[in-house]
């Protein structure tokens, strides 16, 4: 059994070990080392003064592809490695961090004729593939392409208004370039109205898809989900994978996959570029789903939160500063906070009898400015799997002249991709509430809500009911209400909870000031303060006595009224890219 020296000097058991060549050669020679977590990289020619390791954590690659030479008189074949590691801090303040692509390229040259060494050069790949897929292989494991899946389908839904409108622009520079190297094939297209997501996703055949991503803010995704509930077939149709790659104002699912992955909390093009490293890593979670009724009866499917009070106050009145992005709720907070409304209501719910009760405590919508894309379209209407190619043409042509490579036969077939046309788009919003179910509609499916009795009659004997003054209500099931808005640190994907949260009217602005200010690092319940309460339930309902006020369902403002809830456990299934593999923090 081989070993190498692990991050603790322990030995490892390695999967694969081999000398290459590199390219640009330069004359370097290098050993290679796969574990199930890394590829260790020691230079052997030029000798180093110093041991010169480098270990390429498995969680920050994407995908590795084989090369061919062009020319006939190359018998070496090559394999590509494309990762993607943080950046280390840079000192000038506001530098950021983010990933930066990093491609090392190896070449096989061991035997004489090309075949053996395309052979080597295919296993080595398969290898890589099968851990960032998390194939299980070990080194007993005769390791071949055959291994692999086909390659994902994946339908891209871009909201080109989500955010501050750069879901287009960081796409094409960002994500495509990166889930090609993963072989992820793909169709996108831009959504040109709301609710058009929804229409989509309930025309599509499931079958022919791995997964519907999001590229946007949770709005669209909301309304994925939602589409698919909406099917005759939905109990079919649920189960496919889901993703985000956040590109909205708040981002708060995407906040929760990048906490789940270990990872710093971070906003903006980090926390998207994180996330399609997640995306290319493909391991699903269960995920659960929240039906909610609303006063007309009007039934939606939530996944992240339902909220009353300040923090829908601040989500619909900071529409206004949607062009800041993110600041937009911190502005938006300010304002609130000028001005803090309490509000009268009945808080009913099923407390989760099995749940570790918690300490006591506590997102958005798009307006397209003047309908005008931000950017012009880019001639990306053809194979996209080329693109890893022609990036390592580049290199070959950049340092050398002779060789060009092409894609050896055990390479990705071309990806099916696709961009559909902008569209030419207005939109104005409007300042009411949305109709009868706002974010949802009285089509909907799904399994019955078997808590839950309708609107109109008492809640059941063994629920518990508070009257009181609110600042507000939150029930949220994930750990983020917005990418740096830690709510609720213990919630889990599929934890089958929902975590009432509520503070009470009574408590000063500046301790409110200091919740949210903690709520940042999530440690907002270790401040004790006596007006904010935490039960985890799985089922409540919510009856506003006051007259006026905002409701919102994942961000989503919904007709303001009675509102009730039971969460469906694992309903739907969210990519989160962390299954056995442990993203490296950096
Ligand atoms: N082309 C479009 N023009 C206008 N609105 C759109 C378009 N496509 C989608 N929408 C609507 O915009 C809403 C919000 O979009 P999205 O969630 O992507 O952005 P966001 O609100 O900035 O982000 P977040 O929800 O994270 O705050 C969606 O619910 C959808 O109905």
């Amino acid at each position: 059994m081989n070993l190498v020296l692990g991050p603790y000097g322990e030995g490892v058991e390695t999967l694969l070990h081999g000398e290459f060549g590199a390219y640009p050669s330069k004359g370097s020679r290098y050993a290679l080392s796969l574990t199930q977590t890394a590829l260790h990289i020691q230079r052997l020619v030029p000798k180093p003064e110093t041991d010169q390791r480098t270990v390429v954590p498995l969680a920050e690659v994407v995908g590795c592809h084989t090369l061919r030479n062009r020319a006939s008189a190359d018998r070496a074949a090559y394999f590509s490695v494309y990762a993607y590691p943080l950046k280390k801090r840079k000192v000038a303040v506001g530098s950021g961090r983010g990933r930066q692509r990093a491609a090392r390229t190896f070449q096989v040259d061991g035997a004489d004729d090309y075949e053996k060494n395309q052979a080597v050069a295919e296993k080595w790949a398969a290898a890589i593939k099968c851990l960032v897929l998390g194939i299980p292989i070990s080194s007993d494991t005769d390791i071949a392409p055959s291994l692999l899946p086909r390659p994902r389908r994946l339908l891209l839904l871009l909201n080109p208004f989500g955010g501050r409108g750069l879901a287009l622009q960081w796409c094409q520079t960002h994500v495509l370039p990166m889930i090609t190297e993963a072989d992820i094939s793909f169709n996108l297209i831009q959504t040109e109205r709301p609710n058009h997501a929804r229409e989509l996703v309930k025309g599509i055949n499931v079958a022919e898809w791995d997964g519907i991503v999001a590229v946007s803010g949770d709005g669209l995704l909301y309304e994925v989900l939602n589409g698919l509930m909406e099917r005759p077939d939905w109990k079919q149709a649920i189960k496919i994978p889901v993703g985000i790659l956040p590109s909205g104002s708040g981002n708060a699912l995407a906040g929760a996959i990048n906490c789940n992955a270990g990872l710093e909390q971070v906003l903006g093009l980090e926390l998207l570029l994180n996330c399609a490293l997640l995306l290319c890593h493909a391991a699903v979670t269960p995920l659960d789903l929240v039906a909610v009724t609303t006063a007309s009866g009007a039934r939606c499917f939530s996944c992240l939160s339902v909220a009353w009070g300040f923090i829908s106050d601040v989500d619909i009145e900071s529409e206004k500063y949607r062009h800041m992005g993110a600041a937009r709720f911190t502005l938006g907070t300010l304002v609130r906070l000028a001005s803090m409304h309490t509000y009268r209501g009945r808080l009913s719910y099923l407390p989760a009898a099995d749940a570790t009760a918690h300490r006591p405590i506590s997102r958005s919508i798009t307006v397209a400015p003047n309908g005008r894309l931000p950017l012009q379209r880019l001639p990306l209407h053809r194979a996209l799997s080329d693109m890893g190619l022609c990036e390592e043409r580049h290199a070959f042509w950049g340092a050398e002249p002779a060789p060009v490579p092409c894609p050896s036969p055990g390479s990705p077939p071309p990806s099916s991709a696709s961009i559909l046309p902008p569209p030419s788009f207005s939109f104005e919003p409007g300042p009411g509430e949305l109709p009868a179910g706002g974010a949802g509609e009285a089509r909907v499916g799904g399994p019955p809500d078997e808590l839950l009795v309708p609107l109109g009659q008492p809640v059941p004997g063994s629920w518990v009911t508070v009257e009181d003054d609110f600042v507000l209500v939150l029930a949220i099931y994930q750990s983020h209400l917005g990418a740096d808005l830690f709510a609720a640190p213990f919630a889990r994907f599929d934890d089958g909870l929902i975590h009432l949260c509520f503070i009470k009217a009574g408590i000063s602005r500046a301790a409110l000031v200091r919740l949210f200010l903690a709520m940042e690092k999530g440690s907002h319940f270790e401040q004790e303060c006596p007006h904010l309460v935490h039960v985890p339930v799985r089922a409540f309902r919510l009856e506003p006595l006051t007259r006026k006020g905002i409701l919102t369902v994942d961000g989503e403002r919904v007709e303001y009224g009675p509102i009730q809830g039971q969460v469906h456990r694992g309903l739907a299934r969210l990519i989160t890219g962390v299954d056995r593999l442990k993203i490296a923090t950096g």
